[in-house]
């Protein structure tokens, strides 16, 4: 597999920020969202073996791991990888843009599924049938650049019911849009989402990889 980075670090997003983890970045994606800010995954990396995956994985010694990128559903190989890893109890997070058929990511996995906003130029990517293989201990993210972008998000969680069918994430996305004003609509309009900051930016600052 195309691989960019594997590191260890604290968890930055999802339900599971402030763990630590063990990351695999894998290279290439098929989206260039406006804010991407890992733009140095769409094409650098080394081939590796998912033995050899799993060996430095191993090395860290630690259980739970986060499959990202790039967009770790690129690469048809991601399912055998993630198979691998639960058979050997780890926890293990996707990270995936929402464009993929989730369904592919074996039972137990933990898939975080980014619903694209349209400041992100995306949007229409989504594959919307991928709501219907969620389940409770799966993460819906939208990550904002607007008021635009947050009103789009409150459409589409009544439109689905999402906070029904797995754990919202609302994400500013990183210095583009005040958290405070994304906190008060969510306390004004009284819904049931986790509004999130990316802590490894705050930790180690943005521009900062391998952490
Ligand atoms: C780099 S992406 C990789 C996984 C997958 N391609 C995706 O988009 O979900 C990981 C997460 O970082 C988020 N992200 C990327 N750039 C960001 C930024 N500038 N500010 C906040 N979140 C960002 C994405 O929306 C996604 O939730
Ligand atoms: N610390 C840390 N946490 C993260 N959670 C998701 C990440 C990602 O890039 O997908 C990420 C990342 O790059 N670093
Ligand atoms: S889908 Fe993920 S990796 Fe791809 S451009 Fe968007 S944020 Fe970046
Ligand atoms: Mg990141």
């Amino acid at each position: 597999m195309l691989i960019n980075e594997i590191f260890r670090s604290i968890q930055g997003e999802t339900s599971f920020t402030g763990l630590p983890f063990v990351f695999v970045r894998l290279t290439g994606c098929n989206l260039r969202c406006s804010y991407c800010d890992t733009q140095y995954a769409y094409d650098e990396g080394n081939e590796m073996p998912i033995s050899s995956i799993i060996d430095k994985i191993d090395s860290f010694g630690l259980k739970s791991v986060c499959v990202t990128g790039g967009e770790p559903l690129s690469n048809h190989n991601t399912p055998v990888l993630v198979r691998e890893l639960l058979n050997r109890n780890y926890t293990v997070l996707v990270e995936t843009n929402g464009s993929y058929d989730v369904s592919v990511l074996p039972e137990g996995t933990i898939r975080i599924l980014d619903v694209k906003c349209p400041d992100s130029g995306m949007s229409h990517k989504m594959c919307w049938h991928n709501i219907s293989h969620l389940t409770k201990k799966d993460e819906v993210k939208f990550v904002l650049s607007s008021r635009n972008d947050y009103e789009w998000a409150r459409s589409m969680i009544s439109k689905y019911h999402l906070t029904e069918i797995a754990h919202i994430l609302m994400n500013p996305v990183y210095g583009m849009i005040q958290p405070s004003l994304i906190a008060s609509w969510i306390l004004e309009d009284h819904i049931n989402v986790r509004l999130q900051l990316q802590m490894h930016k705050y930790i180690w600052g943005p521009e900062t990889r391998g952490v």
